[in-house]
């Protein structure tokens, strides 16, 4: 039954390009209306009644935890903590813990919708979970952030657990930071199992793979795009739209398939050279803030970048601002991969489908890290460890499992590739709240 009165995919208020720093202000945190609106959208081709929206459109749990740590000056700092369950019908929620200093309650209930869809669109055993710390890790010092990191855990253990919710690592997090909360867990808990934690160090039961498997996920969509839009990939100029830790990854793994990058851009600006910019140099020059466009004076803005030739753009930007289909309207390349959580609306999906770019959506291209973290699952609990090359071509099979599935629902229904990823992803989710006999 359809239900005429859910949502319609919100219209994105047309942001004229004035200056992106006031764009993403207006634009800033409207990812949990979009994310609503998406699965809305999915819900209705679907034909599913309204109870299930009004189900599935908050999560079923939001705490706010709060941290209080003995900073090395030997002042007491409280930092605030969040933890969100979206929903446990499909497994254990499996979510990522952001350290940021402006991350909100909201950005975190997106974040545990998010995984919950990216859960069903790679059909494995789990819920949506997303946690955070509301920090500037650039001013903690290393026991600091061990200090919260331990402290985020006490504060939340009875909340989390193997049977309840893992943690993985999510922008800052990195191994050493999981395995101070697989230590903490296990000090407060006994007996907690190194399952806990995901992207844990290798030697505490963590899996290979954990670094490339990002850059994975995005050189398949690559190589699929260009396949698609007949490319061969040696021949391909990119675009990198967020030169940061996925964007050099990404940069580096499509050098290495034969693409040339041609532009990169960062918080500051971007920059751009159709015989190719040398991608190492470019790293090791970036500063603290993990800029070095402004080290150029021929730098252009980030917007202008947009605009320029190339066959291939990632957008892997941390930009709070979400692209309209005015904005997309320059791009000229052929093949959009979208990296990170909706960075465009869904017109302008529609928009550059439309056109014939070949789109990517990001709820696909990362959910390298979530299907890592279920490889990791089954090595803990068959206690045996698979070799890096299985890992990866395990890896590499779920994810073109997902893109093969995702490309027949946007052929037989008919939809761009954003919304064949919600209509998988929400599917999954109603088909296991049903048969648990809550809608
Ligand atoms: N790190 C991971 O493991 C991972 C995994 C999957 C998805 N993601 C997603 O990928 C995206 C990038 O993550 P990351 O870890 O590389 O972040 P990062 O902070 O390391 O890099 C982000 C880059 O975007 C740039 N940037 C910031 N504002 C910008 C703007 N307005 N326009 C253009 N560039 C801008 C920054 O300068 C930086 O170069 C995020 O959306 C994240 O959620 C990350």
């Amino acid at each position: 039954m359809v239900d005429s009165s859910l949502p319609t995919p919100m219209s994105h208020t047309e942001v004229t390009l004035m200056g992106e720093e006031s764009a993403d202000k207006e634009n800033n945190h409207h990812r949990l209306t979009m994310m609503q609106a998406f699965m809305a959208s999915a819900l209705k081709k679907w034909g599913y009644a309204p109870q299930v929206y009004e189900l599935l459109k908050e999560p079923l749990r939001t705490l706010t935890v709060r941290i209080p740590i003995k900073l090395d000056s030997g002042v007491t700092k409280t930092f605030t903590g969040f933890c969100v369950q979206h929903s446990d019908a499909t497994g254990p929620g499996i979510g990522g813990v952001k350290f940021h200093p402006e991350v909100t309650e909201k950005d975190v209930q997106a974040q545990a919708i998010w995984t919950s869809l990216q859960a069903g669109v790679l059909d494995i055993p789990y819920g949506g979970a997303s946690g955070a710390i509301v920090c500037n890790p650039k001013e903690l010092s290393f026991r600091e952030f061990e200090a919260l990191s331990r402290g985020y855990i006490r504060a939340l253990i009875s909340f989390i657990g193997p049977k309840k919710e893992f943690i993985a690592p999510e922008a800052v997090p990195n191994t050493q930071i999981m395995a101070w909360m697989l230590d903490e867990s296990s000090k407060v808990k006994t007996n907690e199992s190194p399952g806990f934690v995901r992207g844990e160090l290798l030697g505490l039961g963590g899996s290979f793979g954990r670094e490339a498997a990002v850059g994975i996920g995005i050189t398949i969509a690559a190589k699929s795009g260009a396949k698609r839009v007949k490319l061969p990939l040696e021949k391909a100029g990119a675009i990198i739209h967020g030169f940061g830790n996925v964007g050099t990854y990404v940069a580096k793994t499509l050098n290495a398939a034969g693409a040339k990058i041609v532009g990169i851009s960062d918080g500051h600006g971007a920059l751009y050279d159709p015989d190719g910019l040398d991608v190492e140099d470019l790293m090791d020059r970036r500063d603290s803030f993990g800029m070095v466009t402004n080290l150029f004076k021929k730098s252009i803005s980030k917007n202008e970048l947009l605009a320029e030739d190339c066959d291939i753009i990632v957008d892997s930007s941390r930009s709070p601002y979400v692209r309209t289909a005015r904005d997309v309207e320059p791009i000229q390349a052929d093949i959009y991969i979208e990296v990170g959580m909706e960075k465009i609306s869904a017109e302008a999906s529609a928009r550059l489908h439309q056109r014939g770019t070949c789109v990517i959506p990001g709820l696909w291209t990362s959910a390298a890290g979530p299907a890592l973290s279920y490889l990791k699952g089954i090595q803990n609990n068959q206690g045996y460890a698979w070799t890096e090359e299985e890992v990866k071509n395990k890896l590499e099979e779920k994810l073109k499992e997902a893109l093969t599935s995702m490309v027949d629902i946007a052929h037989s229904h008919r939809v761009t590739m954003h919304e064949a990823a919600h209509m998988i992803g929400i599917q999954k989710l109603v088909n296991a709240s049903r048969l648990r006999g809550w809608i």
